[in-house]
């Protein structure tokens, strides 16, 4: 199976199952010498982990990491870093009444008439639990940005928007809420939106804001591999993501030229920034923003017409513990993953010039 790595030269590879005995990932293009902050990346996994609330699935999981290589009293060394999560607290059982029939809008049936072969314990290979070793790289790679700040929050949930701008924000407030949402009054809206949606046996979608401030100017190859367009693979590589916008985004097409424009102060910053922090393909000084949106979870604990393998009309109905709603936990994958990519594209930046 291709595509189970992520970055050119600052590169993850990950491995394993949700229902299987570990997952795990393999590390390489780190520079040798970077004193690692273990801490740090304990705090990034248990803001990712399952059953960290009454809004997430309740699987159980401690998602402590064992690192296996590539690190030496504290400092990488230069060669892959090789880590394990242990699954522990797989319910297979819940997948049994699904084993030959197709969740509808999950991967089951894709996965199928691609391999012929499908581990329908948890989705297998499809399950977000794969994206915990996402949040060990990307936790890795926060640290090589030293002072480069991402911040990311939710900024929707159904039709309940934050229509705040993310410079209005108090960014405190984000881990103070189970939604990860910047403003406590929205938050709690949310969170008693998605209780109900769960109670109803039904999910819900949302949207992430991510903030990247810091980044130096540079980042970003001017053709093919611009960065905008690494954010963009980045996201869109996230389970559940269905669409991503950086700077104005769909916004800016209601604008004109006159307005949309970043007019430079004779520093070269900008007076606005409309252009998210990227032009050409390449950072240019100014804080990157971009949102990423969420569909609702495919498994819902209602009936629903689906198929089975031979092609027979079918009933799927979720049962076991399953995110209601993915943006709260998402948050620090979509962290992860921006990290992952401006990690990869500054060392990128580092060999295209002497
Ligand atoms: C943090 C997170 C948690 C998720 N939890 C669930 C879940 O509990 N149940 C589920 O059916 N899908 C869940 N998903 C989404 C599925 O993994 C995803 O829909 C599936 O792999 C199919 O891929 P696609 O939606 O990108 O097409 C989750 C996604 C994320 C990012
Ligand atoms: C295990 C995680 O999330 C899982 C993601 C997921 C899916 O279909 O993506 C389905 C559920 O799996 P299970 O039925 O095995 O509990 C979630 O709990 C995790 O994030 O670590």
């Amino acid at each position: 199976m291709a595509g189970n790595s992520f970055g050119k030269i600052f590169k993850l590879t990950t491995f394993g199952e949700s229902h299987g005995p570990a997952i795990g990932g393999i590390l390489e293009g780190c520079p040798a010498g970077l004193q690692l902050d273990f801490e740090a990346i304990n705090a990034e996994m248990q803001r990712r982990k399952p059953g960290q609330s009454k809004i997430v699935t309740q699987r159980k999981e401690a998602d402590e990491v064992t690192f296996l290589s590539g690190i030496f009293e504290g400092k990488t060394t230069g060669t892959p870093i090789g880590f394990t999560i242990e699954n522990i607290n797989q319910k297979s059982a819940d997948y049994n009444h699904i084993k030959n029939i197709y969740r509808p809008s999950h991967a089951d049936f894709t996965y199928d008439k691609k391999y012929g072969v499908r581990d329908y314990r948890g989705g297998g290979r499809s399950s977000a639990r794969e994206t915990a070793c996402r949040v060990v790289g990307g936790a890795i790679a926060k640290q090589l940005l030293k002072d480069v700040k991402i911040t990311a929050y939710v900024s929707a949930v159904g039709a309940i928007e934050l229509k705040k701008h993310f410079s209005e924000l108090d960014f405190s407030e984000i881990e103070k809420n189970p939604v990860r949402c910047a403003d406590a009054e929205t938050a709690s809206k949310m969170e008693k939106f998605i209780k109900e949606i769960r109670k109803e046996g039904d999910t819900v979608g949302g949207k992430i804001t991510c903030v990247i401030e810091n980044v130096p100017i540079g980042l970003g190859e001017p053709v093919f591999d611009k960065l905008h367009a690494a954010l963009g693979m980045a996201m869109l590589s996230i389970n559940a993501v269905k669409g991503f916008e950086y700077g104005s985004g769909f916004a800016g097409t209601k604008m004109k030229g006159s307005e949309h424009n970043d007019i430079f102060n004779e520093d070269g910053s900008t007076k606005t920034n409309h252009s998210g922090g990227i032009q050409g393909g390449i950072s240019n000084g100014e804080t990157i923003y971009f949102n990423v949106a969420f569909k609702p979870v495919a498994t819902i604990m209602q009936k629903q017409e689906t198929i089975d393998s031979a092609g027979k009309k079918a009933e799927a109905e979720g049962k076991g513990r399953h995110d209601p709603c993915v943006v709260p936990r998402a948050v620090p994958i979509v962290e992860a993953m921006a990290a992952l990519v401006l990690a990869d594209y500054w060392l990128i930046g580092k060999v295209s010039k002497f």
